[in-house]
């Protein structure tokens, strides 16, 4: 019964998805603008043919670029895989009619995607210098085998996964077998969680469930369990949804000279995987040749049919091919079992594993185990493809992280997205699962969010990563920015909105990319390596915003969305939430999930850049909101935007009064920079003269206004100043003892000396030994009431960081939030600072050169 009613309910809900699928496609290729399908990732236009090889088994190679112009190469942000199958398009669009070739995609970096074309028996005639539209495939073979799959499940009457198939639908209660009581691990380094998670398995019946919190180890013990199986002799079907986990686990299980054996097309494996590979394996086995030989004859005798004239000649010879197919199909499905068989370990994707393929040649009994990793990720029909295939199962993964993607909100709300693990969990609790509670991953203060929020507060930094910060990293200046494990950049009150954009799917928010922009460079500048900073977004929109800013000076940053990250990690994570808006709006954010994922990729610093006023309306945001302003630093955007304005951001009043709109955006010449005359931010200034009492994003505004005007009166006074200056030191020469500076001066100074060393104070930088010019270009700190020069300004830089980042909290605490002081800084300054600083300034100094040459600055607007 719970059989037939898990399978007639999973095929409607399955049909359901498929019918949204094809609606969706067909709806874009109908309606949809070519770049908004761009937009949405599945579609890559306007690429050039970068090169055309011949690839493995003789498969035409093509790597496809985005088209050069202005020394930019990046490709927009996609949702393109290896694996997924494409459709390779002439410009004229993505209609069937101009479809040229079918292909799978093999490789995509962020600057190409090689594409293995599928059906070009001539061999493809494609002109090198056009331009050409890739487009995502909806793919109905995962379907197929789904459907197969389930009616095989609830036609299942006897064979080796009955037991199984009775616990996983609750006619049974799991069970356990006695194992020895001293298991030998063969990896001595496992944890305790870890070794009780591999004796759990190996003395579960039917079924155990293995959950890996992030950096937790999980491979590493699905591997000792499946080593130890083979040890005992079993053979072990291992699968995994994503073609990437699956080439992971066959790495590790090779490395550790299991005899493993990987199934799926050739041109979706990592090179590395390749020789693994089933098409490698047969290619070096004893029917070789023969099969070769067949080949050939078979080539020879289709040759020979174009010629022919005479019909008899001609039914006869295919008679013949018809026989040499027949005997290359026994002779290949012969040498594909003994293969198969002589591995311990068969390893492919869940759908990969179905029936019609090369596991088609072994009896179905030939598999012990079946083990799924990333099985939270997966649709549980999709791992019933290769559950009926054994006698016992692991399923390891971590149902906190994103559920499988379901394009129908309909299906997934009708229960679709459950997985297979939740499911189970919900079904037996914890009799079933263990825990992994040693992370190896975070330090740990950006661990135990997560780990409160979502894993009941069970996990544990391991010693080596507990305290880890970016300034260990070799290489890595200590400054700020490298010692702090959590970073909140708020831009409350900023009036950084987001992108006005009727789709929810695409936000944006420029305001937070020039923030991203800033918090990258401190981080670069401090020696941070791009390749080890991951930029994570929502949006892909926002993941084009950053791109376009950031990827031609950064091509080894990882700019990417949530759910393109999921199964990574960084040392150093830097997350826009794009969110900011007056309604406090917060759209897919409102996923637990994804904000679990984007947290946890970070190794040894988080920076999270977002509009705390818009995004604390979601309960579980604003625990993050707490747990980073109490345990991390916090930031204003103000800091930033500060700096931004010196780097040559111009700022444009719009309005009167009420409607009075600051709007700040580049200057038009950068070769990044977003499109000319886009906004980068928006600052909406509703009264100046008098905010509501008691809102906070008013307060900060004023704030800002309020330091803008003191600073334009400091400079008129400090003018005023040394024309009084000026003065006293004239009549001092004439009227002898200006008797109330005398008075004040030590009477054996020499007057003159006194004199000229406050005038020069006054008009050089405040910064120890820094001699630059204040007079026109400085600007006076708020806290220590000094000029300094435009390098040196930072309250930061000169050593007033404290006390202005005692004034942005005491502006967050007065939003009702409480956090402890991070402690008191060391006042020594180290060499590596020191360099630190220096780069700083240089290249502060560059741009600002850059910025003056293009483009003098332009005076305030306030
Ligand atoms: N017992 C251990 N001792 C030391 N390091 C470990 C141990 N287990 C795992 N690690 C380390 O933790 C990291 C993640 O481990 P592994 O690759 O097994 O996990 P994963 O499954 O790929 O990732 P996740 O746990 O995030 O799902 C690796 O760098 C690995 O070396
Ligand atoms: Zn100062
Ligand atoms: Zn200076």
């Amino acid at each position: 019964m719970e059989v037939e009613c898990f399978v007639s309910k999973t095929l409607e809900l399955l049909q359901e998805e498929r019918e949204a699928e094809i609606e969706e496609t067909k709806l874009w290729q109908e309606n949809v603008s070519l770049k908004d399908l761009q937009s949405k990732g599945v579609c890559l236009l306007k690429l050039q043919i970068g090169s055309q090889s011949t690839g493995l088994y003789g498969r035409s190679l093509l790597l496809l670029e985005p088209r050069k112009h202005m020394g930019v190469s990046v490709l927009p942000s996609n949702n393109f895989g290896p694996g997924d199958i494409v459709g390779l398009y002439d410009l004229d669009g993505c209609k069937p009619s101009s479809q040229l070739c079918t292909g799978v995609v093999t490789r995509i970096s962020q600057s190409a995607v090689t594409v293995a074309c599928e059906d070009s028996p001539d061999g493809l005639n494609l002109d090198t210098d056009a331009l050409y539209n890739l487009m995502k495939l909806a793919n109905d073979v995962t379907y197929k085998r789904m459907k197969k799959a389930l009616n095989t499940l609830n036609g299942y009457s006897s064979g080796p996964a009955s037991d199984l198939i009775s616990v996983l639908f609750g006619y049974s209660e799991p069970g356990s077998i006695s194992q020895p009581n001293d298991l030998s691990f063969l990896n001595s380094g496992l944890d305790e969680s870890q070794r009780q998670a591999v004796s759990f398995a190996l003395s579960q019946r039917e079924v155990a469930v293995i959950h890996g919190p992030p950096g937790t180890g999980k491979t590493t013990t699905v591997v000792e369990i499946i080593l130890q199986v083979v040890k005992r002799g079993q053979k072990v079907l291992c699968c995994a949804g994503s073609n990437v986990a699956v080439d992971n686990l066959v790495e590790r299980l090779a490395k550790a000279k299991a005899k493993v054996l990987r199934l799926g097309h050739p041109a979706r494996l990592l090179e590395s995987i390749q020789k693994h590979s089933l098409d490698a394996v047969l290619a070096h086995s004893d029917n070789t040749n023969i099969i070769a030989d067949i080949r050939k004859d078979i080539d020879k005798a289709f040759m020979g049919m174009k010629k022919m004239n005479d019909k008899r000649d001609r039914i006869h010879l295919k008679r013949e091919v018809g026989e040499l197919r027949k005997e290359l199909r026994t002779r290949e499905a012969t040498a594909i079992a003994e293969v198969l068989k002589r591995a311990d370990v068969v390893l492919a994707t869940n759908t990969g594993a179905n029936d019609g393929g090369p596991l088609k040649n072994l009896p179905v009994d030939h598999f012990d185990w079946v083990v799924i990793d990333e099985c939270a990720q997966a649709l549980e029909s999709s791992c019933w493809i290769a559950l009926l295939r054994g006698r016992k199962c692991i399923l390891a993964g971590d149902y906190k992280q994103l559920p499988p993607t379901i394009k129908s909100h309909t299906a997934a709300s009708k229960g679709l997205s459950v997985s297979l693990m939740e499911r189970l969990i919900l079904k037996y609790g914890d009799s079933v699962v263990r825990m992994l509670t040693v992370q190896y991953r975070m330090n740990s203060n950006i661990m135990t969010w997560a780990s409160e929020q979502m894993y009941q507060g069970q996990l544990v930094a391991h010693s080596s990563v507990e305290k880890h910060l970016l300034k260990d990293l070799p290489g890595v200046a200590s400054v700020e920015e490298t010692s702090t494990p959590l970073l909140l950049i708020d831009t409350a009150g900023c009036g950084l909105s987001e992108m006005e954009v009727t789709d929810d799917q695409s936000k944006g928010n420029q305001g937070e990319v020039d923030i991203v922009e800033l918090h990258i460079k401190a981080l670069t500048e401090a020696g941070v390596k791009p390749k080890d900073i991951a930029v994570i977004a929502p949006y892909n929109l926002q993941v084009d915003l950053l791109r376009q800013r950031l990827s031609a000076r950064h091509p080894d940053l990882e700019i990417k969305s949530v759910d393109g990250f999921q199964g990574r990690e960084k040392e150093a994570v830097v997350l826009t939430l794009v969110r900011s808006n007056r309604k406090g709006e917060i759209g897919f954010l409102a996923e637990d999930r994804r904000i679990n994922v984007a947290v946890t990729r970070a190794r040894r610093h988080l920076a999270l850049v977002c509009d705390t006023q818009t995004v604390q309306t979601h309960g579980f945001l604003k625990t993050l909101i707490d747990h980073m302003t109490q345990h991390g630093d916090v930031r204003t955007a103000f800091e930033y935007l500060q700096v931004a304005e010196e780097l040559g951001l111009n700022h444009e009043s719009q309005g009167e009064g009420k409607d009075r709109s600051i709007t700040v955006s580049r200057p038009p010449t950068g070769v990044t920079g977003p499109p000319v005359g886009q906004p980068a931010a928006v600052l909406e200034e509703e009264s100046v003269t008098g905010p509501p009492v008691g809102q906070p994003a008013a307060d900060l505004k004023t704030l800002h206004l309020e330091r803008m005007r003191r600073e334009q009166k400091k400079r008129e006074q400090k003018i005023e100043q040394e024309k009084h200056l000026d003065t006293i030191r004239k009549t001092k020469k004439t009227k002898a003892g200006a008797c109330e500076i005398a008075a004040a001066a030590t009477a054996d100074a020499d007057f003159d000396t006194l004199i000229d060393a406050v005038v020069k104070a006054e008009r050089v930088c405040s910064f120890v030994k820094c001699k630059t010019l204040v007079i026109h270009l400085g600007q006076l700190c708020l806290f220590c009431n000094r000029q300094y020069c435009l390098g040196h300004h930072i309250p930061e830089v000169h050593g007033c960081g404290d006390q202005a980042r005692a004034n942005a909290r005491m502006r967050i605490s007065k939003e009702g939030v409480l956090y402890a002081g991070s402690g008191h800084k060391d006042k020594s300054v180290d060499p590596n600072k020191k360099a630190y600083l220096h780069r700083k300034l240089d290249s502060k100094l560059k741009d600002m050169e850059k910025q003056r040459k293009t483009k003098p600055k332009e005076s305030d607007n306030n």
